[in-house]
């Protein structure tokens, strides 16, 4: 897992690796300058572009004049420097890096507090104006170059994060901030880099590794994770000589009414395609055609009008409730009847989830360690609304230890709380998953991966990784902006062989 450090973690972790390596300050500067040009002469490799840098006069800016340097030494030669002195102060490193910067035959020009701004005519801007360093929203001088920036329509490359951009914590509303179309950010992406909140502001961004202490991050023991290929491929579980579809569990999938058994169906063949030994569904009489026709692999529990179906629980290894089932009476028995009697971890989703903010009092039996996977509507009707999503994942943090419960909050990159307060961020997915029916299929992989003996926790993390992984391999090598739940589905065993090779 790649630990995702918070503004003043980074500066701790930079000190202790400037101490402990030992590497001075100014040659970690160095370092990062090197591993953002690595990058940026990828992506921008035409040399006679013209390009301006911005610095402010903090480490951010220190950055931006040894970056100025070394694009000229990699022969772009035309290169300007613009250092905004809009405080008398300046780092030590930016100090040593602007007499360095003299020495080359790149232009310096500075912008002065309350001076007009210099004619932009780059097409290229690089900002170092403010990195991590950024205390407060922006506000006069910083703010009105941000915003002439802004209505420049130029290509903006920013360092470590967009000026103006808070890395971690609540974003104001209406706050100036840059907008980047490309981010090349230290050693981690920044929390809020994860948060639909960063939509507007940055187009794309790439982290670059600048040797910060490993050991030592590690040993923060920080509750925000990003979820790494190597996480999963460890955690997946090959299957083995001898065994047999008993080994692998027996799911049982509560969902559908007569209008949505779609839903019933998607959750339940993804069941199947995530590898669950047996899989049945509990689907009203209506849907038992439909059913049998589109996986017949699926056995059947038949709900009638009204009538509470008999269940023989200890038969089922795992059991996923809500896709498509409704909110009447008869949802309501059924719910009560799960919650009752069945005292292992469950997977909640959708409707199953509306029942829990209609009626509180079913929170007093949901079993411990179950996992609830609500959209951020589903969330803020469980759980109040929210403002923004740092708050939501404190909420999250909060209740998901309250009720001894797994939350995992579906977005672009969605995220897993746990009872302990582990926030895992999921790297995969994309936007050609927002299709209805995309999170029936998830409750059907989670459901499945618990049945096979993962627990919650790894539930969770590998379902949510393989069901954004198999959209990822069926969307992104031929940029389809659209695909189905159904194939998100049946992509799966590819997925994970793939993941298990
Ligand atoms: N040794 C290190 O600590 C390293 C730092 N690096 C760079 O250093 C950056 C952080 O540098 P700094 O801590 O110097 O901070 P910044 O360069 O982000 O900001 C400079 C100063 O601006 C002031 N400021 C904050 N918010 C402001 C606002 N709203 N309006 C006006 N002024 C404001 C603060 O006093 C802050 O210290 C990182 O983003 C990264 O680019 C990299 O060189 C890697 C190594
Ligand atoms: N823009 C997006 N980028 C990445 N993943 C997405 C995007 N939109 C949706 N998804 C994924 O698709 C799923 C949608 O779930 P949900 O909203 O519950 O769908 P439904 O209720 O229709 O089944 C989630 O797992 C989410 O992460
Ligand atoms: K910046």
């Amino acid at each position: 897992m790649l630990p995702l450090l918070i503004a003043p973690q980074i500066r701790e972790a930079d000190a202790y690796t400037i101490a402990h390596e030992p590497i001075a300050s100014i040659d970690l500067m160095e370092r990062a300058s090197k591993a953002f040009v690595g990058w940026f002469i990828n992506h921008f490799p035409d040399k006679d572009q013209a390009i301006s840098v911005y610095c402010g006069t903090g480490n951010n800016g220190g950055d931006g004049l040894a970056i100025a340097r070394m694009l000229d030494d990699h022969q772009y030669k035309k290169i300007n420097v613009k250092v905004a002195r809009f405080s008398d102060k300046s780092t030590p490193d930016f100090n040593t890096n602007l007499e360095r910067l003299k020495k080359t035959s790149i232009s310096i020009s500075e912008i002065h507090p309350g001076s007009g701004f210099p004619i932009e005519d780059c097409p290229l801007i690089i900002d170092a104006l403010l990195g991590t360093g950024l205390n407060k929203p922006l506000e006069g001088d910083y703010k009105r170059l941000v915003d002439h920036l802004n209505s420049l329509d130029k290509t903006i490359v920013a360092v470590d994060v967009p000026t103006g951009f808070f890395a971690d914590g609540e974003i104001p509303h209406g706050a100036g901030i840059l907008k980047a179309d490309l981010v090349i950010t230290f050693q981690q992406p920044k929390i809020n880099f994860l948060l639909p909140e960063s939509g507007p502001y940055i187009k794309c961004w790439e982290a670059v590794n600048i040797g910060i202490d490993e050991h030592f991050v590690q040993s923060l023991h920080l509750p925000y994770l990003a979820v790494e290929e190597k996480d999963i491929r460890k955690m997946l579980k090959p299957r083995h000589r001898f065994s047999n579809k008993g080994t692998y569990g027996h799911t049982l999938i509560v969902a559908g009414q007569p209008e949505t058994m779609g839903a019933a169906l998607l959750s339940a063949s993804a069941c199947v395609y995530a590898g669950s030994g047996l899989t049945t569904a509990c689907i009203p009489q209506s849907g038992l055609t439909a059913l049998n026709a589109y996986m017949p692999e699926i056995m059947a529990i038949v709900r009638h009008d009204m009538q509470l179906p008999t269940i023989e629980w200890a038969k089922f290894s795992a059991i996923g409730i809500g896709p498509g089932l409704g909110k009447d009476e008869l949802a309501v028995e059924l719910i009560t009847d799960v919650f009752t009697n069945y005292k292992k971890p469950l997977v909640i989703d959708a409707d199953a989830l509306n029942l829990l903010t209609i009626h509180r009092e079913l929170w007093r039996s949901v079993p411990e360690n179950s996992i609830l996977t609500p959209h951020m509507k589903e969330f803020d009707r469980l759980f109040g609304d929210h403002g923004n999503w740092w708050q939501r994942i404190q909420t999250g943090i909060q209740k998901a230890r309250e009720y001894a419960v797994f939350i995992l909050l579906k977005n672009d990159y969605t995220i897993v709380i746990s009872p302990a307060g582990k926030v895992y961020f999921n790297t995969t997915s994309n936007p050609a998953m927002a299709v209805g029916g995309m999170g029936d299929v998830l409750t059907g992989i989670i459901s499945a991966l618990l049945a096979q003996h993962y627990t919650p926790e790894e539930a969770c993390i590998l379902g949510a990784y393989l069901h954004g992984k198999a959209g990822d391999e069926l969307a992104l090598p031929n940029k389809i902006n659209v695909i189905l739940p159904s194939q998100v589905a049946a992509r799966v065993p590819l997925t994970m062989a793939k993941l298990l090779a």
